[in-house]
């Protein structure tokens, strides 16, 4: 599989790389970044803490406004930032709206036309990325692997968690979209990749899949400000899955509620550290 490097830039000691490749599970070339800490090297390989971003993103986004690396960096760990969706084609309705089609994946392996030839982004982002990574970049340690995300990505990183016990050693989301088949963002792309049948849409709920969690404390962080339009609007109900939890008796799940926070980068690098040590911990740098 070649690997294009778009871009290498010295940042907080590390090395920090844009990506591009040709995807054989989306059928369209992919982009993604990825911070390698100093230090790391294949005898001494740095875990990894996956983060998946939100609506309307590329990797950008969150490497310029979220200063996640900066924190990875002391700890010695790793950052891989996939992108939202497949890029470069141009299907029925992919690019009208800023919350479906382009750059609003939702992390899931689309089941209906036009989207499932290429809105292949649960097996991307579970298989073919991690694979490749591992085999290009051997100071990376594939044995150890956090997830965590923001919005849209809060709702990848929980789903692709609660789907693949074992995969990911923590998860954390900052505002994720907590029960997408109750909310208008989720009933949108749940109904444009899969369909009507809302059968199908509980497994890819995270507080339909904690329901059934059964390997254990959860490890889970969360974090949502009060003042996010989008946790006003009830895109994101993060107490349902609170109540899920509770209900299922899951343990180790942190919620917090910060105080006038909003949905942008001011809020995800302000809690940015407590996320990567929240990573760092379960991935034994801590
Ligand atoms: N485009 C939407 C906002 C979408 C949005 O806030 N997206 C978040 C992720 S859910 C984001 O990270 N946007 C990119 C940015 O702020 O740089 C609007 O105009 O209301």
């Amino acid at each position: 599989m070649a690997l294009e490097t778009k871009a290498t830039i010295t940042t907080f000691g590390g090395r920090f790389l844009k990506l591009s490749h040709s995807s054989s599970t989306t059928s369209t070339p992919m982009n993604f970044t990825v911070f390698i800490p100093p230090g790391a090297s294949s005898s001494k390989p740095a875990p990894v803490l996956i983060y998946l971003s939100g609506l309307t993103c590329t990797p950008d986004n969150v490497t310029e406004k979220g200063f996640l690396h900066a924190h990875a960096s002391k700890l010695g760990l790793a950052l891989l930032y996939p992108d939202t969706s497949p890029r470069g084609t141009d299907l029925p309705g992919e690019h009208d709206s800023w919350d479906f089609g382009s750059a609003a994946s939702f992390y899931i392996d689309a089941t209906k036309e036009p989207y499932k030839k290429h809105y292949q982004m649960e097996s991307y982002v579970t298989k073919e990325l991690p694979e490749l990574v591992f085999s290009e970049f051997k100071e990376l340690d594939k044995t150890k692997v956090s997830i965590a995300g923001h919005s849209m990505g809060g709702h990848g990183a929980l789903t692709l968690y609660l789907k693949n016990p074992g995969m990911y050693k923590s998860v954390s989301a900052w505002a994720p979209i907590a029960n997408p088949s109750q909310c208008p963002w989720g009933e949108k792309a749940f109904g444009g990749y899969i369909g009507d049948d809302k059968a199908a849409w509980k497994k890819h709920d995270a507080t339909e899949l904690v329901k059934s969690w059964k390997n254990g404390p959860l490890k889970a962080l969360i974090d949502v400000g009060t003042g996010d339009n989008f946790y006003k609007q009830k895109q994101l109900l993060p107490e349902n899955f609170e109540a899920a939890v509770k209900e299922a008796g899951v343990e180790d799940v942190t919620v917090r509620y910060q105080d006038g926070y909003d949905h942008s980068y001011f809020f995800i690098s302000t809690f940015g550290e407590d996320h990567v040590k929240h990573a760092a911990k379960h991935l034994g740098l801590l």
